[in-house]
């Protein structure tokens, strides 16, 4: 797979107001409805490099784009950037071959430029973002020299479990004198703990969620003064989240200075991509030459999802449910449910959740399938125990709400049923992007939604806007 920048209008120069750049200047890059870059073939691209005060665009797409260059191994693209230690934990682990958003943003982010992965659920953004911060902290600076902020406690926890995995010493040789220290810094977890731990010895990196890190940072309980990498992942949630923005951008430009530390973006879905990334740059979110790797630009979502729908009344949803999942038998799956509205909470109404959840313990349960719950609802405690349990068991029915949808990977999972349509577009991307997350693997994985008729056209506009068809099914 080549490298391909787009030729940039040589009027723009670092004098030019970002803000002006209209979506034109990349007019193959807009899909009307979901702001993805679309349709790359048969347009003029070249491997030119745009000069560095240049924001870059760097867009590929698996299966039109003519590979001519040998595939590097990760190692190979790691060589020189990050410590031999990591390296071969890498090999241990099993992450040879690099996924795309990994061979096309790395080289970028070991130069020193800033960058913004866009790239398809489960394509292995995380591993590029921590290999950048593998590659710039150092064992022997007592201080945070990397922060990741995450949407949700979840996220929180497997971000921090990687970063833990990779910072393990390598089978054989027992680390003598300091290691890398991984803070799991979350909403409802040991706050006071984890703030006697900041003062004695800070970690060398901290996964936060933004409640818990503003708190201790308004506290002064530790400093971003020695700050080299700054991920925020999940971008496009945190921006649009009204909770969380107004910190997000304090974080960016506040806490911690832009010149002397590299910033990362992550999403699968950032609408309005060109804006966005126009925005960080006026905004002074990243610095002017950011990179914005898009890839699978055409494709949303992973093309082994096979996306299908089934049309019934209200009072069937939970027999058709149970249908699915006879005639599926899936190991691992997960079915989403809506959080409950405050009106219903107030009418004393249970939480959906909760009623599929008894269902399908009477009625599936005793398959041999564990069946677990996730919600916002539930302790912090357990939460965790709920993830800990469907990673280890790996077969089981997992019942959750959004809180899931976002950057939680269990590979194993295979099914998804949308019990209730997400609320747009992009929550169905994320949703579907639970299942199919084996990089290299092209086994099929099926997300199933159950709708009522009157609901059939919300479902049509999500696949316009995704580009994908969904089969319907008569059982
Ligand atoms: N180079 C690699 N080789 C094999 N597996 C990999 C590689 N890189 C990542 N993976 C695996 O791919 C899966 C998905 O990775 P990851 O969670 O980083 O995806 P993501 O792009 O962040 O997805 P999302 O947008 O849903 O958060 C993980 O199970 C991870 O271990």
């Amino acid at each position: 797979m080549g490298i391909f920048c787009i030729n940039h209008n040589p009027s723009i120069t670092s004098t030019t107001p970002m803000k002006t750049i209209s979506p034109n200047f990349f007019p193959h890059l807009q899909n009307p409805n979901f702001g993805s870059s679309f349709n790359c073939r048969n347009r003029h691209l070249s491997t030119t490099s745009a000069p560095s005060h240049i924001p870059l665009c760097v867009s590929s797409h698996a299966t039109t784009l003519k590979i001519t260059e040998p595939a590097s191994t990760l190692q190979e693209i790691c060589k020189g950037h990050v410590p031999e230690h990591i390296l071969q934990r890498l090999r241990e682990i099993g992450f040879v071959e690099p996924t795309d958003v990994q061979k096309e943003s790395l080289p970028y982010l070991f130069s020193g430029r800033d960058g913004i992965l866009h790239a398809q659920t489960g394509s292995g953004k995380t591993l590029a973002y921590l290999l950048l911060i593998f590659s710039l902290i150092s064992v022997q600076k007592s201080a945070v020299q990397a922060l990741i902020v995450v949407p949700t406690r979840e996220l929180g926890i497997q971000v921090t479990k990687v970063a833990r995995m990779l910072a393990a010493s390598p089978s054989g040789l027992e680390s003598e004198g300091r290691k890398y220290t991984v803070m799991a810094l979350l909403d409802g977890g040991m706050l006071k703990r984890h703030k006697s731990w900041l003062k004695a010895e800070p970690p060398t990196i901290v996964v936060a969620t933004m409640g818990s890190l503003c708190l201790m940072l308004e506290k002064k309980v530790f400093s971003l003064e020695a700050l080299r990498v700054l991920v925020v992942d999940e971008v496009d949630f945190m921006f649009n989240s009204s909770n969380q923005i107004h910190s997000v951008k304090k974080l960016l430009t506040l806490y911690s200075k832009i010149s002397s530390r590299q910033t990362v973006f992550a999403s699968a879905s950032i609408p309005q991509h060109n804006r966005f990334v126009a925005d960080c740059i006026q905004q002074k979110w990243t610095k002017r030459d950011v990179v914005h790797v898009h890839v699978n630009a055409i494709d949303p979502m992973p093309s082994c999802l096979h996306h299908r729908v089934v049309i019934c009344s209200k009072n069937e949803r939970l027999q058709v449910l149970l249908t699915l999942l006879r005639k599926d038998g899936p190991k691992c799956a997960i079915i989403f449910a809506n959080e409950q509205s405050e009106k219903s909470k107030k009418a004393g109404n249970a939480p959906s959740t909760t009623s599929l959840v008894d269902f399908l313990i009477a009625s599936y349960g005793n398959d041999g399938s564990e069946i677990q719950l996730l919600e916002e609802d539930m302790n912090f405690n357990s939460r965790a125990a709920a993830l800990s349990e469907l990673r280890q068991r790996g077969d089981c029915l997992l019942v959750a709400t959004d809180i899931a949808a976002r950057g939680v990977d269990l590979p194993e999972t295979t099914h998804i049923y949308n019990f209730d349509l997400p609320g747009s577009a992009v929550d169905y991307l994320h949703r579907a992007g639970r299942a199919g997350r084996k990089p290299f693997s092209k086994e099929r994985c099926i997300v199933t939604n159950i709708v009522v008729s009157v609901e059939r056209f919300v479902l049509q506009r999500f696949e316009n806007e995704l580009v994908f068809q969904c089969e319907e099914l008569s059982l």
